[in-house]
């Protein structure tokens, strides 16, 4: 199938599929208010001509024209727009529904790095609703062509000549084209903007970016900033409507002054008996009529161009969608891991990125292992990380997870064995139960499963402060929302990665950053005792990233990273007996407790 059959026959079958019936019995409506109009005044020249002639047939036939072109143009009126309101709607909610569905479906992180992806991506979600008027402008352009076709069989059947007035009306068409292209021109190149803009209004909005912003007065530069974006972008936008709205204006003139010396000409050849009196008045009564079929071919030509554009949009997100949808990724995951994870000759750049963020890395973690990240900002430990979580494929060499390559177990299903807490974990403003429990969907109505992730998480007097206990609802947009410091979502949140109790693999980066040391001391023990039991039963192991060196000595196995490589790895005591880096690190943290 070609491109365009192919995008033409997505929105065709997204039309018809969102409303089948409302879709058909539209379109026959449709269909008939297109030639009511034209029809009627067919009507009209015919009465003219019978009361000229005085031939009662003629007058009959006239009357009767009318007459149920009134009657048609009542039902479907009456019938038609509900209806089409209705099929429209249903066209919107397939669009967005399907849109959803395959931008949840891809399963990597890719799309977000990226900035030409980021950016089409951006264009298919802000131009989505033009989709969504799909189904109207599908019958718009069925009226259409039923319209055209019944006004210049009129036309023809006065003198072929004047068929030439409709072609004129091609120029219109043309021009509308022409300035629907500029227009849609300056949009796409305004959209960097756009996001930028959008952005910086969530940052000046964001409760959690208003202290910063304040204390640094960053209020002024911000709105600014937004200010002259926006202007830049209306102005952009506005010279492409302005250039459109000249160009058709002239046109239009141009067109206007041709169907006056046509009616000129069809009187004067009335006049010597050539055209009777009935012509005269179909050509006048025509005259807007043309007027209003050329400027509805000119608009649909647009709001075509711009259904089949975002159609193309569409079609473009799928097929990304289902290139990156890692599906020949198929092999199961384990239920439990037996040997362990093997990192191999590990290399990775972020996508649109050059230089690599991590180099050459070759590791094994034993099953059962909890094994600590360290090394200074910027050294790679999160896009291990991610890269464990599949979040990312590796740029070069392979992960094992018990000899089997990550890239080809299904991305869900691992996920599914995974869990994991961040440093920038999301503040999910639901109650506190529903908060905890989303770390565990299928199990999150399970009191005694989410009071026991709350143990885990050391967040019990969390909930104990709070008005309703696990029922609170938190965050600061609801009237009766209760808002928490860092250090109590932050403990929610590790609560929430305690909520799958034997995960294949554990991810805490920084989970734990708001808390104090002691803290964060005193839940790792507690949380390693739990987790060597669980570990014996399934073989999980645990990653964990943290600049504390309390918490990083309870490791199994501690990985020091240095600019995007392994640099030292090995327990606390033989790392410590190197003398390397870590020993050096270790010793400058102990001396400031000291
Ligand atoms: N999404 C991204 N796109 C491009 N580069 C990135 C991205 N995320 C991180 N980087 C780069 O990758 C490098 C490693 O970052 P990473 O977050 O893995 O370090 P880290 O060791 O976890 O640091 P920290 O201790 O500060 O959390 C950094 O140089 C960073 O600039």
């Amino acid at each position: 199938m070609s491109k365009t059959t192919r995008i033409l026959w997505l929105w065709l079958s997204t039309s018809f599929r969102a409303a089948p019936w409302l879709m058909t019995i539209s379109a026959a409506l449709v269909a008939a208010r297109a030639i009511t109009a034209p029809t009627q005044t067919y009507g009209v020249s015919r009465l003219v001509d019978g009361i000229a002639s005085d031939r009662s047939s003629t007058i009959a036939l006239g009357i009767a024209i009318i007459v149920g072109g009134l009657a048609v143009s009542f039902v479907a009126d009456g019938l038609g727009w509900p209806l089409q309101d209705t099929a429209q709607e249903r066209m919107a909610g397939r669009v967005h529904a399907d849109l959803l569905d395959v931008t949840t479906g891809i399963p990597g992180l890719s799309q977000h790095e990226r900035p030409d992806v980021a950016d089409r991506l951006e264009l298919v979600r802000e131009r989505a609703w033009r989709m969504g008027v799909g189904a109207e402008v599908l019958l718009w352009a069925f009226a259409t062509v039923t319209n055209t076709a019944t006004v210049l069989t009129l036309l023809g059947s006065v003198h072929p000549l004047l068929l030439v007035l409709p072609l004129l009306g091609g120029a219109r068409i043309w021009s509308a084209y022409l300035s629907s292209t500029r227009q849609q021109k300056a949009w796409e190149e305004s959209l960097p903007q756009e996001r930028l803009v959008d952005r910086l209004i969530e940052a000046a909005k964001d409760p959690r970016t208003g202290l910063e912003l304040r204390v640094f007065g960053l209020g002024k530069v911000l709105l600014d900033r937004i200010f002259a974006l926006q202007t830049e972008r209306f102005e952009r936008r506005v010279a492409a409507a302005r250039w459109g709205g000249k160009v058709d204006g002239s046109v239009r003139l141009v067109f206007g002054l041709a169907y006056a010396a046509a009616i000129v000409w069809v009187i004067s050849r009335a006049r010597h008996g050539q055209a009777s009196a009935g012509d005269v008045v179909l050509v006048l009564l025509l005259a807007p009529q043309v007027d209003q079929m050329t400027g509805g071919i000119a608009q649909n030509v647009y709001w075509v161009g711009e259904v089949v554009r975002s159609f193309s949009r569409y079609d473009w997100l799928r097929e990304y969608a289902n290139q990156n949808s890692w599906r020949s990724s198929a092999t199961p995951v384990p239920e439990r891991l037996t040997s362990g994870i093997e990192l191999r000759n590990v290399g990775f750049s972020y996508p649109g990125s050059d230089s690599a963020v991590l180099s050459d890395i070759s590791l094994t973690v034993p099953a059962g292992a909890a094994v600590a990240l360290v090394g200074e900002n910027g050294a790679g430990k999160t896009t291990l990380v991610k890269l464990l979580a599949r979040m990312y494929d590796p740029t070069t060499g392979r992960i094992l997870v018990d000899g089997v390559d990550l890239a080809t177990i299904q991305p869900d299903e691992w996920r599914s064995q995974l869990s994991a807490g961040f440093q920038d974990f999301v503040k999910f403003e639901l109650t506190a139960r529903e908060v905890v429990g989303i770390g565990d969907v299928a199990r999150a109505s399970d009191e005694v499963a989410v009071r026991t992730a709350i143990v885990r998480g050391d967040a019990e007097s969390v909930i104990a402060g709070l008005p309703n206990g696990l029922d609170s609802q938190l965050g600061k947009k609801f009237t009766d929302g209760v808002e928490l410091s860092g250090g109590q979502w932050q403990r929610l949140a590790l609560a929430r990665a305690f909520m799958r109790e034997r995960p294949l693999l554990l991810l805490l980066d920084e989970p734990t950053a708001a808390l104090d040391p002691e803290a964060e001391h005193r839940l790792y023990e507690q949380y390693a005792r739990a987790a060597k039991v669980a570990a014996a039963e399934t073989g999980g192991i645990t990653v964990l990233v943290s600049h504390r060196f309390s918490t990083v000595r309870m490791a199994d196995l501690i990985v020091v990273m240095h600019n995007g490589r392994v640099e030292e790895y090995g327990t606390h005591t033989d790392l410590l007996a190197a003398g390397g880096r870590y020993a050096e690190l270790f010793e400058l943290q102990a001396r400031a407790y000291r």
